[in-house]
């Protein structure tokens, strides 16, 4: 196995892979990294889901509760999945022809996500097999079972790029769900999820223009929001739990209720400032002077905007630091793919509530036998099944 050398040598390259909740694409992003720290940045790409895919996701989402792992749809939406995540991998490495995949981390597509429970479909034999590479995959499970919220488990890939700048300071993702990252001025990781980021938005820009966003904030930059609406909104007892918590995408869905007798842009614009005053409102031991945004939200100058007036601090955007804001989640998971095999914790109880630092991951890979190829479920201490 390659990946055993290149481990003791330190670094290696890998290729994360993630599909978000906004269901809109695989984000594949190439990482030289021993697990600890990042030495170099390869090259990222988004390939879209067509409107088929992500009609059929988005499907399964709203059902996952009733379904079971066997259901015909599931299986054939997650081999339609994987297949999108080989052709990633694959127009990745065409990019990068000088910079050798040793492992992918392989997130896969979040379907379902409650306290006790997290559901990620995608099958990594399947992608190994395409790939002909080892694949890291099932990253949250071992937190769900140890205690944990089973996310964020961005922190740490956060924490290793803020790389001793000192704190108090917060990396926020806005995806579907948003996140934050606060390194606090000791150097303390604390991390959770803030609340809705973009679904609701999305939900309701795709409602009444029919596009799957309010593209450029557009829709919210002509309306008024309803603050008597958000205050409503943030009397949720969510946003007044302190860090370690997680959201679901579909866990203030009912939102969309709320606004439903606002016009188009109003509505958007309501959305907006919860979005922000969810973030604002997060309590935090100690308030970050800067802020790194990242993920698709901050492609919405309304959002920004809303942000900016929101946020105690300085916002900027991921690039600021020469991150690339809409790679970073997929670098994380070739990130966490590297610490998975080193044993490292991919976890912590201030990121996740588990009650100790936390590893997890599952490795498959492929074996090349005298019978021809085939692939088996391994582990680092796994040995080789035995010949057919
Ligand atoms: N130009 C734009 N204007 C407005 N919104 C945008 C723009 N570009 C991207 N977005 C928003 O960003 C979203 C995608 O963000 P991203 O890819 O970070 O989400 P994700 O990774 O799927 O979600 P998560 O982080 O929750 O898993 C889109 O659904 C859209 O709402
Ligand atoms: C269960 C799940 O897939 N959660 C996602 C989601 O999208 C953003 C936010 O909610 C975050 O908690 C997480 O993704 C990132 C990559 C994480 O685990 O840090």
């Amino acid at each position: 196995m390659p990946i055993t050398t290149h481990l003791s040598d330190g670094y290696v390259n890998a290729l994360g892979l993630m599909s978000g909740t906004s269901l809109d694409g695989v984000d594949a992003a190439l990482i030289r990294t021993d697990g600890t720290a990042i030495a170099a940045h390869g090259p990222s790409l988004t390939l879209p889901y067509t409107a088929e895919l992500r009609l059929r996701l988005r499907n399964l989402l709203d059902n996952a509760p009733d379904l079971t792992p066997d259901n015909a749809e599931l299986r054939a939406v997650e081999q339609a999945l994987t297949l999108v995540h080989a052709q990633a991998v694959q127009r990745l490495r065409q990019m990068a022809p000088d910079m050798a995949v040793d492992v992918v981390g392989f997130h896969g597509q979040t379907i379902l996500h409650r306290p006790g429970r997290t559901w990620q479909i995608g099958d990594a034999a399947y992608l190994s097999a395409q790939t002909d590479l080892p694949v890291v995959h099932d990253f949250r499970t071992a937190d769900v079972a140890a205690g944990g919220e089973g996310a964020p488990l961005v922190p740490l890939y956060h924490a290793a790029l803020l790389h001793n700048r000192p704190g108090p300071v917060a990396v926020l993702n806005i995806g579907g769900v948003a996140n934050l990252t606060l390194v606090t001025g000791d150097g303390r990781i604390i991390a959770c999820d803030t609340g809705p980021g973009n679904a609701l938005l999305d939900d309701w820009a795709c409602q009444h223009t029919g596009t799957p966003c309010d593209t450029d904030g557009q829709l919210a930059r002509r309306g008024k929001a309803d603050q008597a609406i958000v205050e409503r909104l943030l009397a949720h007892p969510f946003f007044r739990k302190p860090a370690p918590k997680s959201l679901d995408r579909l866990s203030f869905h009912d939102a969309l209720a709320q606004i439903a007798a606002l016009d188009a842009a109003d509505g958007a614009a309501t959305l907006t400032a919860f979005t922000a005053q969810t973030i604002a409102r997060t309590p935090l031991p100690e308030q970050p002077r800067e802020w790194f945004i990242c993920g698709g939200g901050r492609h919405n100058p309304a959002l920004m905007a809303a942000l900016a007036q929101a946020l105690p601090g300085t916002i900027y955007p991921a690039e600021q630091l020469g991150w690339s804001g809409d790679a970073l989640e997929a670098e994380c998971f070739g990130f966490l793919a590297v610490r998975s095999l080193a044993g490292l914790p991919l976890s912590l109880p201030t990121t996740t509530g588990v009650p100790f630092p936390q590893t997890g991951g599952r490795l498959t890979c492929m074996d090349i036998t005298p019978w021809g190829r085939r692939l088996w479920p391994c582990s680092h201490t796994d040995s080789p099944p035995p010949p057919f």
